[in-house]
């Protein structure tokens, strides 16, 4: 069997539990070859208080990484933190020129731990330029209601609203990520292909070790797509990866704690939580 290639187009988290570094552990575990574009460079001040800091890269810089990848050849992409509006064309430039069958588009916005948007600029150009061209879009809570424009999202009604609105910019499924935030006894997702509403539900983990936890999911479904999964079996896979990465996510140090991108492979789906 050939082995299959994929690419992400995201940030560098220096911690290793979200962004490239989760994308790259994600893709290993689920046995597809990973590449990376990175868009910039996160780091976390230890001395005041794991303030999060933004570097970006160069545009050429970025521009020569995909050059690289795109001669190679990919089955499937996704991206992540992407940081400024020209990055984002840059990316759609991607998708169209590669001609690539699968783009997962996690729309990343803010930090897990930090409370401000971190590019307020770029989630315009999200929903006109990039959203439209993900076979899915993998958001948040937060990110739904800034894609589909509306108030914030409390309930399963909501969320359905907004999953309509999303899909009406293009992309052909929505998948919005409930998690812990939505009042509900278990982990709900939502998908949406623009007829129906299907529920993906886990167990709800009681953790605050999430970090990285979208960037995990979001690389699962592009590694399981890239493999010849249909969309519905690739998220089904991946909430499967997602849910056990989460049972067995552990601290770090005082102030994150990622989730384990070996926990699918080393423990199944089956979930047996290791004693912190
Ligand atoms: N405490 C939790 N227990 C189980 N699943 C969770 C928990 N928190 C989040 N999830 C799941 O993890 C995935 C990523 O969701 P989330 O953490 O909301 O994304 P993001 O990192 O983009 O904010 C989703 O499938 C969500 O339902
Ligand atoms: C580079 C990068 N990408 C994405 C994220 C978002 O991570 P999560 O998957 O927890 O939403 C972070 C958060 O620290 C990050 O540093």
């Amino acid at each position: 069997m050939t082995m299959k290639k994929v690419l992400t187009i995201a940030g560098s988290d220096s911690s290793g539990g979200a962004g490239i570094q989760a994308d790259l552990k994600t893709f290993q575990e689920l046995g597809v070859y990973g590449m990376s574009a990175l868009t910039t460079i996160v780091t976390m001040d230890p001395k005041d208080n794991w303030h999060h800091h933004v570097f970006p890269i160069e545009i050429s810089t970025l521009e020569a990484q995909i050059e690289t990848i795109l001669s190679v050849g990919i089955d499937a992409m996704k991206t992540g933190m992407l940081g400024s509006v020209e990055i984002i064309e840059t990316a759609a430039k991607t998708i169209n020129e590669s001609k690539i069958k699968h783009a997962v588009i996690d729309p990343v916005m803010v930090c897990k731990g930090e409370d401000e948007v971190l590019h307020p600029e770029t989630a315009d150009a999200l929903r006109k330029v990039l959203v439209p061209l993900a076979t899915v879009v993998t958001p948040n809570l937060f990110e739904a209601s800034q894609l589909a424009q509306t108030k914030p999202i409390k309930t399963i009604e909501d969320m359905k609203e907004a999953a309509e609105k999303i899909h009406a910019l293009g992309p052909k499924y929505v998948l919005i990520k409930g998690g812990s935030k939505l009042k509900t006894e278990k982990a709900v997702d939502l998908l949406y292909d623009g007829k129906e509403f299907k529920f993906l539900e886990a167990e709800l983990i009681d953790t605050p070790y999430i970090h990285g936890a979208g960037c995990t999911y979001s690389s699962a479904i592009t590694a399981e797509l890239a493999k010849g999964k249909s969309v519905e079996e690739a998220v089904d896979v991946a909430k499967d990866f997602i849910t056990a990465a989460i049972s067995h996510g552990f601290k770090l140090n005082q102030y994150v704690g990622p989730t384990m991108h070996g926990a699918y492979r080393t423990y199944g789906a089956g979930r047996t939580k290791i004693e912190q």
